[in-house]
């Protein structure tokens, strides 16, 4: 009896998506790190200025807790304690956002924050960030930005946010290291003025300013 050979497996076509593309639109991603510097603050100016959409990890999963999902418990224990959720849920968020926005310029703030987070977003979206804008301020600048923010975050007392720091500089430093071995890394001094710190970040986006 002759060998049963296997025949050769049709090459089915494959779904293949192409970089950077959501859906059929070409997007343009930028990621803004760096822990209690301003973020949100300069987010809104760039949003403002610049024709981005503002996308904030923390606030797609603070709102998710309220809409009484079933991930709130889990992410708020997460928050409370300074950790960082399972990309999954982060990813999916994040994802919803885009393709429900007409937009084609994003501002994902704060977040990829570890490097499961920024492996898996690479993988499941296929986009890679234009540049990561990198808010550089002391430990010590930060606490003092968290604790008077007043916005009522369960997150903003002294004991998590030194927790954060830690999760900073431990996970998501080296998000950062990744990107600027790429070359990718536009660090800010975010221990300037909000003004100040807006003439820096001016000069970063002129490229994408709006055609008027
Ligand atoms: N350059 C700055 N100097 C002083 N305070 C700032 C500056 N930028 C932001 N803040 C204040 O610091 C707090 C944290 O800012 P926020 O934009 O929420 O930071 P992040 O999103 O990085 O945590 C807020 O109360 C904000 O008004
Ligand atoms: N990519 C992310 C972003 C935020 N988070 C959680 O949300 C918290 C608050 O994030 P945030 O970005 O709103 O905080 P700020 O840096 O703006 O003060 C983090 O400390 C994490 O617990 C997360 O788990 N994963
Ligand atoms: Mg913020």
């Amino acid at each position: 009896m002759g060998t049963v050979v296997d025949a050769p497996a049709v090459v089915t076509e494959k779904e293949v998506v192409a970089e950077n593309m959501l859906g059929d639109k070409k997007v343009t991603v930028v990621f803004v790190l760096g822990p209690g510097s301003g973020k949100g603050t300069q987010c809104s100016n760039i949003v403002e200025h610049f024709g981005f959409t503002h996308l904030s990890a923390g606030d797609l999963l603070r709102a998710e807790i309220k809409s009484g999902s079933e991930n709130g418990t889990m992410i708020e224990n997460m928050i409370k304690e300074g950790k960082i959720v399972p990309s999954e849920v982060t990813i999916k968020l994040l994802q919803q956002a885009m393709i429900k926005n007409e937009n084609d310029k994003f501002l994902i703030d704060g977040f990829p924050r570890n490097e499961e987070n920024r492996a898996a977003f690479e993988n499941v979206t296929k986009i890679s960030p234009a540049f990561v804008l990198f808010f550089n301020c002391s430990e010590e600048e930060m606490e003092r930005r968290l604790l008077g923010r007043n916005e009522g975050r369960v997150d903003d007392n002294i004991e998590t946010i030194r927790k954060r720091f830690k999760v900073f500089v431990e996970s998501s430093l080296p998000v950062i290291e990744y990107y600027d071995a790429k070359d990718k890394v536009k660090k800010i001094d975010a221990a300037k003025p909000i003004p100040e710190v807006f003439e820096d970040v001016k000069a970063i986006f002129a490229p994408y300013a709006k055609a008027t």
